[in-house]
This record gives C-alpha cells, sequence and structure tokens, in this order.
C-alpha cells in the first residue's frame, strides 16, 4: 500500500513540484499516472521510491507498506532503509538505463550478484524474468544490438528479478513505436495479475481509456482525483 498524506513537494529554486496531495494505492492494484509534461509525475514516483523526500516543513509524508514488517516512511527513513525499500520494487523508466558493457543476462542479474544470491537460484530467477518478457533467446546479447522495445523488456525483466511487490514505470514506452508499446503495456498487465502493483506514468490515451484500471491526473502539482481517501 502506498498513501501519500498532504505531500508538498518544494525543489530548491522554489518550484512546487506537488502541492497537497493525498491519496492511496492498494497492494495489487494497476494505477495510471497522468498529467502534461511538468505536472510533477516523475516527483510523485521518486518520493515513492525515496529518491526525493516532501518539504522539511509541512510537507506531509509519504508511507509505503508491503506487509506488517516491511513499513517505510519518508519522515523517518534512514539510507539503509530506502536500500530496503528499493530491494522490494522495481522501477522502469524510459530511456532503459542498461549497462552498455554487460550483456542481457548480466544486466537482469545485476542486482542478485550485489545482494549474493546463490549462483542456482540466479540463473532460474534471471531465467524466469527473462522468460517472462520473451526475451531469452537474447541472454548473450549486448544492449546495442538490441531494438528499442527489446531493451524496454530486458530493462523490466532487470526490474521483475527479485520478485518486487511493486513495480513503478516512468512513462516506460515514451520512446517506442505502438507495436512495442502495446507489448509492453502487456506485459505490465500480465504483472499486475500476477499480484504486483504496477503505478505507471504514462502520456498514451490508447492505454487508460476504456481501461479498467484507476487513473490519477496531475495538474501543475496538483491531483486531480479527490475521492481516492
Ligand atoms: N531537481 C529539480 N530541480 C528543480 N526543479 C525540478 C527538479 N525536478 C523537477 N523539477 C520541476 O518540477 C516540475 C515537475 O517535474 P516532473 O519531472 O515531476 O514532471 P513530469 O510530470 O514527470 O514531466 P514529464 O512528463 O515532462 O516527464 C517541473 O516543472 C520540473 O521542471
Amino acid at each position: 500500500m502506498i498513501q501519500f498524506l498532504h505531500v508538498t513537494k518544494t525543489y530548491e529554486d522554489n518550484w512546487k513540484a506537488l502541492c497537497d496531495v493525498t491519496l492511496r494505492i492498494n497492494q495489487g492494484e494497476f494505477v495510471f499516472l497522468t498529467g502534461h509534461s511538468g505536472a510533477g509525475k516523475s516527483t510523485l514516483l521518486k518520493l515513492i521510491y525515496m529518491d526525493e523526500r516532501p518539504d522539511e516543513f509541512h510537507g506531509g509524508e509519504v508511507m509505503v507498506q508491503f506487509n506488517k514488517d516491511l513499513v517505510f516512511d519518508t519522515k523517518t527513513a534512514t539510507e539503509k532503509q530506502v536500500q530496503e525499500l528499493r530491494r522490494h520494487m522495481g522501477i522502469v523508466f524510459q530511456d532503459f538505463k542498461l549497462l552498455p558493457d554487460r550483456n542481457v543476462f548480466e544486466n537482469v542479474a545485476l542486482a542478485l550478484r550485489i545482494t549474493g544470491t546463490p549462483e542456482k537460484q540466479l540463473n532460474s530467477r534471471v531465467f524466469d524474468a527473462l522468460a517472462l518478457v520473451g526475451i531469452s533467446q537474447k541472454r548473450l546479447a549486448m544492449p546495442y544490438t538490441l531494438s528499442g522495445g527489446e531493451q524496454q523488456r530486458v530493462a523490466i525483466a532487470r526490474a521483475m528479478v527479485h520478485n518486487p511487490y511493486l513495480i513503478l514505470a516512468d512513462e516506460p514506452t515514451g520512446n517506442l513505436d505502438p507495436e512495442n508499446a502495446n507489448e509492453v503495456f502487456r506485459i505490465f498487465k500480465e504483472i499486475n495479475a500476477r499480484g504486483t502493483t504496477v503505478l505507471m506514468a504514462t502520456h498514451n490515451p490508447d492505454f487508460y481509456m476504456n481501461s479498467p484500471f484507476r487513473r490519477l491526473t496531475l495538474s501543475h502539482g496538483v491531483l486531480q482525483n479527490r475521492d481516492i481517501l
């Protein structure tokens, strides 16, 4: 569960990116995040993975709770807890952010290597994640040899490899043609159907129009949905 309570975020130059945002996303939901360029979508996501914190004075708080033992709060979270939080979520960006000097398998395996996962378990998890996004046959390829759609599927596999409770996706189809964008959206829906919460920022109305999923809309840092809590 993700909860924002009266969250305001002002950047150093006094720019108010988010203003009094209150919302709740339940475990297992698929939620779209929409709004014009500069509306505050990336800022909202950054507050969830605690790359940014709300204003110190009257900035409210963000709470992320995966179960009774995994509760994180922007008011109290230490750097160590932020790292722990991120081990239970996956983040997918518009520009993929793959390591150019490692092949597909190693890009996906990296997070597991850092946490010292035994080799046998690592192999099986990486193979499962690559199969989920349908890219197992390219496991030895270098990122620069892949199409944009393939690179994004590798990035999704990397985000899923540690079985996260939550996936945050920041305009994940922004660099893709319609066919690849639809495939990436289909993969996120499948991930959600398996029980992972998905919060996806997007400009693409083809996804959220006629969709059963909830949509949160920001306009100039203000949440337009008032009936959330
Ligand atoms: N580090 C920063 N310092 C100062 N201002 C920032 C910073 N990050 C974002 N902003 C400003 O805050 C506002 C919200 O930015 P944000 O990136 O959250 O919007 P967005 O909705 O994700 O936009 P886009 O759809 O273009 O990615 C923008 O006006 C942006 O210029």
